[in-house]
């Protein structure tokens, strides 16, 4: 038989103040417990006669844990407070009224008061829902009527696959919500499993309800959700390297401001003859020409590269092409000199504005700030530059074996790598990385660390609990807690499987959400093909995308199901194109075959024409890290 998950929940304004103890939920949950319908556990709640917080507790256990069978106790009277049959028939979609039929009939041979009583049953997708009475005793005799009928009841109802799609698309259709049942209740009490799990563990997916999406398709998906940035800051020219530059800059000044020597010599007049010249008073870079001098036919006037050039002169000559005439006795002055070269006006003389024109735009909005084009900006006069702001971005480390390095490790338990490595990247790459720590695999702490990344950053970025297992709870924690938006939750690619993108907008601000697989390498690789063109584009990098090379393999390689991103080195430059070496073992786990790292040689799945490897000499594609 296939595992069965059910819940009592007991409707009392009383109990659920605290003011009454509830004996009549506890008892069902014996009853179930000790009969033979197969139930694996049993989830209990309380709540007050309230129709909607009946019909909210109701709808969650039905769509969302996909109960088989759930009981109601209390509020099926007459007084005014009992409202347990309404909330009920709002919840179910076909009703079963020989059940109430059979507890009332069988409760008259009881009690004449069976006759105000106003159960009522129902199906509400593949829940089974029957009111029951309650006192402890009615609602025991009544379980025990209906007890014969509810193993065939349930084996009718139940289908497992159809209730495992079913539980599916309700994480996505009501992780929409924040109303209600959407929302976590931290009252819920469960029995036989932990709170933090989102349905009985046999009950869980047995497929993965996201689709596969290619690489290629899941990086459109990302790329198409981030929208242009437009918020500038103001930083500090030693500030902004590698920033991209929010506004052009425009020259204001001519560069050089003034005619400037390009070599050390005499400044001359390129039409004078003379075969002697007289040396006039130097002009040496940093000083201004001294005032009325000028350089006149027969007299030239030493200058330094840089340098201003003197009125009247209109070339230079260089002090190679020169030869010394005369000279003070203490050699400390130029008296006459005779120039050896053709010169022509202009010759080795920079115009005003022959570098950069006044007006012209020597950086372009969107350039991507490298030391050259900081000195750029530096040289026409700019101190503080207008650049695109940058994402913060928020790692963090999921799952109950993970813990810091330092600390001992307990059985079972590994160091966190992921956090290190996901930080590290994003310092490295010129973005701000917040520290979130270590989330275990509990739903709360998880909604705790996401919150609190969510809270600051613009970009959380995190590893583990993505795939199948009982603990990865990030996809169903992220609709289900924060009404995220689930953009792909799988990715067709070796290492990275379990890839999942998800936005959320949070104080008016739409955040973006990477959930990184688990293990090293496939985080590592996954932040480099998803995570980093997504952050250069919110930091409004003109060309987000990775660079892509053509290689060559040195070794044979076998072909993956899947396509994969091999590390590895480049062996030799000489080759045309390069060459590149496997890091080794290629396990998603060894992050070993990360070291050294230059690359990732794309490789084709398997079944791609058939073939099952790749030759010496075969070219890939190679995305440089
Ligand atoms: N039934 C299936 N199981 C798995 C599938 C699948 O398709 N069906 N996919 C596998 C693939 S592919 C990957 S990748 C992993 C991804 O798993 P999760 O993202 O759920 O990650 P965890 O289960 O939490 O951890 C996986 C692995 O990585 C280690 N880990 C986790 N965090 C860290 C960390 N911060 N530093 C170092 N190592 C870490 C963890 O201990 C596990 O060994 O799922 C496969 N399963
Ligand atoms: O995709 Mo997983 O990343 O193979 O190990
Ligand atoms: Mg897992």
């Amino acid at each position: 038989m296939a595992a069965r998950s059910a819940g009592v929940l007991t409707v009392s304004d009383r109990c659920s103040k605290g003011e009454a103890n509830d004996t009549s939920g506890p008892n069902l949950v014996r009853l179930i417990n000790s009969s033979k319908l197969g139930f694996n556990d049993v989830l209990t709640k309380c709540v007050p006669d309230e129709a909607e917080l009946i019909e909210a507790a109701l709808l969650d256990w039905a769509d969302r844990a996909g109960l088989s069978l759930v009981l109601t106790t209390g509020g099926t009277g007459f007084s005014p407070r009992d409202v347990t049959p309404e909330a009920t028939k709002k919840v179910i979609e076909r009703d079963a009224p020989g059940l109430s039929i059979a507890m009332i009939t069988k409760s008259l041979e009881v009690t004449p008061m069976a006759m105000l009583s106003r159960l009522t049953s129902g199906i509400r997708r593949s829940t089974l829902i029957i009111n029951l009475p309650g006192s402890k005793k009615g609602a025991e005799e009544c379980f025990n009527f209906a007890l014969p009928s509810l193993s065939h009841a349930l084996d009718l109802i139940s289908d497992v696959s159809s209730r495992v799609d079913h539980t599916h698309n309700s994480m996505q259709v009501h992780g929409g919500h924040t109303c209600g049942h959407g929302k976590y209740h931290s009252t819920t009490k469960t029995i036989g499993r932990t709170k933090e799990d989102f349905y009985p563990v046999a009950m869980r997916p047995r497929q993965s309800p996201y689709p596969l999406l290619s690489v290629h398709e899941a990086l459109q998906v990302v790329m198409e959700k981030i929208p242009e940035q437009q918020s500038t800051e103001l930083r500090n020219l030693e500030d902004a390297l590698d920033r991209v530059l929010g506004e052009s800059i425009i020259a204001s000044q001519p560069f050089p401001p003034f005619p400037a020597s390009i070599k050390d010599g005499y400044a001359v007049i390129s039409s004078d003859s003379s075969t002697e010249r007289d040396v006039l008073a130097p002009v040496t870079a940093g000083e201004s020409p001294q005032s009325g001098q000028c350089v006149l036919i027969g007299t030239v006037a030493r200058i330094t590269t840089g340098a201003p050039l003197p009125g009247g002169a209109d070339a230079v000559v260089m002090v190679e092409n020169t030869e010394l005439l005369a000279s003070s006795d203490d050699g400390t002055v130029e008296k006459k000199i005779k120039i050896l070269s053709n010169v022509q006006s202009g010759e080795d003389v920079r115009s005003v504005g022959s570098d950069i024109a006044k007006g012209e735009t020597v950086l372009e909005r969107g350039t991507v700030l490298g030391p050259s084009e900081l000195g750029l900006a530096a040289s026409v006069g700019m101190e503080r530059i207008n650049v695109f702001k940058t994402p913060l971005v928020a790692v963090m480390s999921t799952g109950n074996e993970v813990v810091d390095p330092g600390s001992n490790l307990a059985p079972g338990q590994i160091y966190d790598s992921n956090r290190h490595v996901l930080l590290a990247a994003v310092r490295k790459n010129g973005f701000k990385g917040l520290d979130i720590g270590i989330a275990p695999d509990t739903r709360e702490k998880l909604v705790e660390k996401i919150a609190a990344g969510l809270e600051k950053a613009d970009v959380l970025v995190t590893s583990g609990g993505v795939s199948m297992g009982e603990k990865d709870l990030l996809k169903p924690v992220l609709v289900k807690d924060f009404s995220a938006n689930i953009h792909f939750g799988r990715v067709f690619m070796k290492p990275g499987k379990p890839t999942t993108f998800a936005t959320v907008e949070r104080n008016g601000k739409l955040k973006l959400i990477f959930a990184l697989p688990g293990n090293p390498v496939s985080s590592t690789v996954t932040f480099q093909l998803f995570v980093l063109p997504a952050l250069r584009k919110l930091a409004g990098h003109p060309n987000p995308s990775s660079v892509t090379i053509k290689a060559q393999l040195k070794s044979r390689v076998s072909l993956d199901p899947r396509p994969e991103y091999q590390r590895v080195v480049i062996s030799d430059w000489s080759t045309v194109p390069p060459t590149v070496e496997s890091t080794g073992l290629q396990r998603s786990s060894r992050l070993l075959s990360m070291r050294g790292a230059t690359g990732l040689a794309v490789l084709p799945p398997m079944d791609e024409g058939g073939k099952t490897g790749m030759e010496p000499g075969e070219i890939i594609d190679l995305i440089l890290m």
